[in-house]
């Protein structure tokens, strides 16, 4: 026997055969469901096969309709819900079989009760007099109806209201080729199993078997179908969403994918950014540069002025320098000082893939900011839009995007307010029509900043942090050769941040050399355990570095020297130049050997020949370049004289072997210098290497502390 409901509480179980009959020939068979309480214990309940009257009866007596006829009921039903009834293949007899409240489908609707699903539907609306005392009537009698997977009336209902429902709701609102698309025909699932009885001749004894097999599929199907249309029904409505959004995107721009990029990419270069915060002020270590902006900024500030004398300003001015040198920080400026709006664009918001982009996000900046000149357009990383590379198959659109950008430059007058500033790293690589007069022919440079700036720079970073008083920037200056400001603003960031982590109120020096190792350097790496003997190798190499350094006339003054291990390096020694070195003297390059020559020959002297490490490397492949320098490119070696050898490849065999020799030599001086230096000041270097192994750093002044035999104060 197959039961429809789980075992809990008032049920009636009807047995499949009665249920697969009644559903093939409904008008014969009456299946009349009595859920009164002596029936409940039966587990199988015989139909009346043969009810004698022409119209059968149903009892309804538990629904409170006693003696009411089908055909009364149909006229009923058939007034209520026109159409209800064509469908007749399906018949109301399941309606009744209900299940526990732990039934599945319970479990995952809750209950729902027929009428009140009637209640809301829109057929009650549409009859509510009628409809509404058959349900008063009924209300008293909750009927809760399974749904596992048969067409019970109850799914019917669900169906029929969910979708009268939806289509109330959609009637309004969708139109007719929406609603056949969200809310597609089910057609219908019984159809088939009498064309198979018919198809497949199947013997009458076992025509009850198949039946009972179809019915067990059929249930099953039903509920993977249910959670199916489910889902379906949702994709259904995502991809209409999807369609409709793409249509819109269509309408307004046939690349659609670029639309959104183009809305988003050009909003922000369009919208113009009021630049009263940023002044020259904010900017440091670019005293030239300032100066020859300021007259672009006078011109901004009064267009007329400037056109009236007849005066030529130009169009585009570029800013060409090394990154993060402050050529945004710049141009913001410009238009702060000037007190006019500034569009920023990136040069690569204009390589596009497709064809026109580009070119219409330029014609969509430059109205906008004609239409608001007095104004400043920048342009950053200007190469990547106006570069050399013309057509190439990765930017097939760029040259459309240059000729948009130069007909724009042309297209407006000198006085009409607007200026360009354009930025690059590479200004080899710009495209020769955007330099030519009339369009970006102003350059201004912008260097990495010298000592000077980099004081400046410091200093004015300084300023927006707590540091101690005994904090002297030009000493970071001094060791930052090279460093740009972005650079230096990070460097001065990460003192401030190492100052928080170790609980500090105030930054010290201490944590500008640290943040300025590790930027140069790589992070400290305190975790890494050195054995006694490495330490001990590298505290006397170090300290052969610095011995060097300190007796060596030109050499550069000594910073400091630590055995700590930093990125790559297992200690070092650094050198401060006093002044940026704009050149450098044979001496000064000599001195530099030496001191490089220091570590390899300290490690040789104490440990022996035998004991040498590979630590020296690139200290020879420093000596060595500056040894290769000055024989082939500074006129430095007597023997070749005062010519260049730029090309290895071209030159002849002997030359060759000449350079080679002229090389080793100069190496080979630097060399026995280095080990004269230490052989006489041996005390001195292990004095120096044991106050290594106990401090592991030691700034210039605890060096010389050393060197001159004091005793250094216990820290
Ligand atoms: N000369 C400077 N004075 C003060 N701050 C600076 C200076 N140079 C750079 N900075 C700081 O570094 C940041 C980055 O600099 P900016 O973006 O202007 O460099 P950039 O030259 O435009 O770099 P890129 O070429 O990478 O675009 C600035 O916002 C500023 O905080
Ligand atoms: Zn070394």
């Amino acid at each position: 026997m197959f039961s429809l409901s789980s075992t809990v509480q008032p049920q009636v179980t009807v047995p499949l055969s009665h249920l697969i009959n009644a559903f093939h020939s409904p008008k014969n068979i009456a299946v009349s469901v009595n859920t009164s309480a002596s029936q409940k214990q039966h587990r199988e309940h015989v139909p009346e096969h043969d009810t004698p009257s022409s119209e059968p009866v149903l009892n309804l007596r538990d629904l409170g309709l006693s003696e009411l006829k089908i055909g009364q009921i149909d006229r009923l039903v058939e007034n209520l819900l026109p159409g209800f009834h064509k469908d007749k293949r399906v018949t109301s007899h399941w309606h009744t079989s209900h299940v526990s409240a732990q039934s599945f489908f319970e479990n995952k609707y809750g209950h729902l009760d027929m009428f009140s699903t009637l209640r809301s539907s829109s057929l009650y609306r549409q009859h509510p007099k009628t409809l509404r005392s058959i349900c008063s009537d009924l209300q008293c009698f909750p009927v809760f109806i399974q749904s596992r997977g048969f067409k019970t009336l109850k799914s019917r209902t669900r169906r029929l209201q969910s979708t009268s429902e939806r289509l109330a709701e959609a009637q309004n609102i969708t139109p007719s080729f929406v609603k056949g698309f969200l809310l597609r025909d089910r057609g219908t699932d019984l159809e088939s199993l009498d064309k198979l009885m018919k198809t497949k001749n199947i013997p009458e004894a076992h025509q009850d078997a198949f039946k009972t097999g179809f019915a067990e599929g059929f249930l099953k199907a039903q509920a993977l179908t249910q959670k199916t249309n489910d889902s379906l029904r949702r994709t259904r409505l995502i991809v209409f969403i999807l369609l409709l959004l793409g249509i819109y995107g269509l309408l307004k721009n046939p690349f659609l994918s670029v639309r959104f990029r183009t809305t988003t990419g050009l909003d922000s270069a369009v919208d113009p950014v009021q630049m009263k915060n940023v002044t020259f002020e904010h900017v440091k270590g670019v005293e030239e540069a300032k100066q020859e902006l300021q007259e672009v900024v006078e011109f901004l500030k009064n267009p007329q002025k400037f056109t009236v004398l007849g005066g030529k300003l130009p169009k585009g001015i570029l800013l060409v320098g090394p990154p993060g040198t402050g050529k945004t920080l710049l141009a913001r400026a410009v238009a702060g000082e000037a007190d006019v709006p500034f569009y920023y664009a990136s040069g690569s918001e204009f390589d596009e893939m497709f064809v026109g982009v580009g070119a219409s996000r330029i014609r969509n900046l430059f109205r906008e900011a004609k239409a608001n000149a007095p104004c400043v357009i920048f342009i950053d990383e200007l190469d990547s839009v106006g570069g050399k590379r013309i057509e190439s198959p990765m930017h097939p659109y760029s040259r459309q995007t240059i000729n948009q950008l130069l007909a724009e430059m042309d297209g407006f007058k000198p006085n009409e307010g607007v200026i360009i500033i354009g930025a690059t790293n590479f200004p080899e690589a710009l495209d020769n029509a955007l330099i030519r007069p009339g369009r970006f022919d102003m350059q201004v440079t912008v260097p990495r900043p010298d000592v000077r700036g980099r004081t400046e720079i410091l200093k004015w970073y300084l300023n927006k942090i707590k540091f101690d008083k005994s904090v002297d920037p030009e000493i970071i200056a001094r060791g930052t050769v090279g460093f740009s400001g972005a650079e230096l603003e990070n460097l001065v960031n990460q003192a401030a941040l190492k100052a928080a982590v170790d609980g500090k109120e105030m930054v010290t020096m201490k944590e500008l050399e640290f943040s300025k190792d590790k930027i140069l350097m790589g992070p400290e790496r305190r975790s890494v355990e050195i054995d006694n003997k490495n330490k001990t190798i590298t505290a006397y190499h170090e300290s052969g570095h610095a011995i060097i350094a300190y007796y060596t006339k030109d050499a550069m003054p000594i910073n400091k020297a630590t055995i700590m291990p930093r990125g790559p390096t297992l200690g070092h020694v650094s050198l401060l130049p006093e002044n940026d070195r704009w050149n450098e003297t044979r001496a000064q390059l000599l001195a530099q050997m030496d001191v490089s020559m220091g570590g390899r020959v300290a490690e040789e002297l104490i440990f022996g020949t035998d004991h040498i490490t590979t630590g020296a490397s690139s200290d020879f492949d420093n000596a060595t370049q500056i040894a290769k320098r000055m024989v082939t490119r500074f006129g430095m070696s007597e023997k070749l004289g005062v010519m260049t050898y730029s090309d290895s490849g071209t030159l002849s065999p002997e030359t060759q072997s000449a350079i080679e020799q002229e090389i080793r030599i100069l190496l080979r001086e630097s060399y026995e210098r280095a080990k004269h230096i230490l052989k006489t000041h041996a005390k001195e270097h292990k004095n120096l290497a044991e106050a290594l192994l106990t401090y592991e750093t030691l700034d210039a002044k605890e060096i010389q502390i050393v060197l001159e035999g004091k005793k250094l104060e216990v820290r």
